[in-house]
């Protein structure tokens, strides 16, 4: 069984470096479905409340600590949602996530989206410092976080994000931000890693997969690791889960990562931040 290797937030939790996201996951469909990823060997997982899976996120790591996997070795993210920004509303907004993932301490909890003209997201960071403080949630961050956004909230709040969570792959590598990133000690997490699959025709990617007797899949996961993301791939079969995983036995050159970067299109398969309100 493969495993992914840990990464140290800036607040000293670890994290896997891979896990699994569970956007469009159904909700009768998402415990089994973890419980897959658990059982192929992923520790980490990515929900939030607007994916409307958080109880069979909670029922499937339940699950596993009744038999006999460690809490501390499995971790959790959700998310704020835009319509519950603000102080009061998003500790309400947590303790339902909370509720509907039956857990006792959540591992991460995120700024979905900025939302930039309802100016709450300083109110809503400063909600996540106090369960922060309050050891409800044992690391804070943000998600879809531009540039402007990022010296807004650092001006104002006192805990620095433990990631950013934003889109990112190799058609939309995000340079500036990543750069940002490094220079203030915030993870980069990638969502969409795949582009939700489109990528996976590139002829550049599928061409670098048969040189390697890889998926093209697993190129690009190759990419992001060795590139230093965290990356939470999305899979709906065992089969992927496990070769989505299986990627830490194998290296790019430092040529084929060269290449990988220039396929940088700004292309991309989600919203941008700044039309999300
Ligand atoms: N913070 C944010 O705003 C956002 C966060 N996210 C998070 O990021 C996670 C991942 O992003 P997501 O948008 O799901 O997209 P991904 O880039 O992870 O792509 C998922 C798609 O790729 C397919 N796929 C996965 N593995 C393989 C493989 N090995 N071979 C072929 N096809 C494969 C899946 O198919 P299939 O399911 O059929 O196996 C699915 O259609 C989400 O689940 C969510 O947790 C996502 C979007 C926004
Ligand atoms: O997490 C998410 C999943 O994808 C949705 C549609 O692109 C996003 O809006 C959301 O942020």
């Amino acid at each position: 069984m493969q495993r992914s290797p840990k990464h140290t937030l800036n607040n000293g939790v670890d994290i896997d470096q891979l896990g699994y996201g569970v956007y469009k996951v159904p909700a009768q469909e998402c415990a089994d479905l973890v419980s897959t990823a658990l059982d192929t060997g992923y520790r980490t997982v990515d929900t939030a409340a607007l994916y409307g899976n958080e109880e069979g996120v909670g029922q499937a790591i339940r699950n596993a600590v009744d038999g006999g996997t460690a809490r501390a070795e499995l971790f959790v993210t959700s998310k704020v949602w835009n319509t519950e920004h603000g102080y009061d509303a998003t500790l309400a907004a947590f303790d339902a996530s909370m509720e509907r993932l039956g857990l006792d301490v959540l591992d991460m909890f995120l700024i979905h989206w900025p939302c930039p003209e309802r100016e709450l997201f300083i109110p809503t960071y400063k909600a996540l410092e106090t369960l922060y403080g309050e050891g409800r949630v044992r690391a804070i961050g943000v998600s879809n976080f531009e540039p402007e956004h990022l010296e807004q909230l650092l001006d104002s709040c006192e805990v620095v994000p433990a990631v950013n969570q934003i889109e990112l792959h190799p058609w939309l590598t995000q340079t500036r931000l990543r750069a940002l990133h490094a220079e203030l000690g915030i993870a980069t997490q990638a969502w969409s890693p795949l582009a939700r699959g489109t990528i996976l025709s590139d002829p550049v990617l599928v061409e670098l997969a048969g040189t390697h007797g890889r998926t093209v899949a697993q190129i690009v996961l190759r990419w992001h690791v060795q590139s230093g993301h965290l990356v939470i791939p999305k899979a709906s079969s065992g089969v992927r889960m496990a070769q989505n995983l299986h990627v830490f036995d194998f290296a790019l050159s430092p040529e084929q990562m060269s290449i990988i970067d220039g396929l940088d299109r700004e292309r991309r398969s989600g919203s941008n931040p700044k039309d999300v309100n």
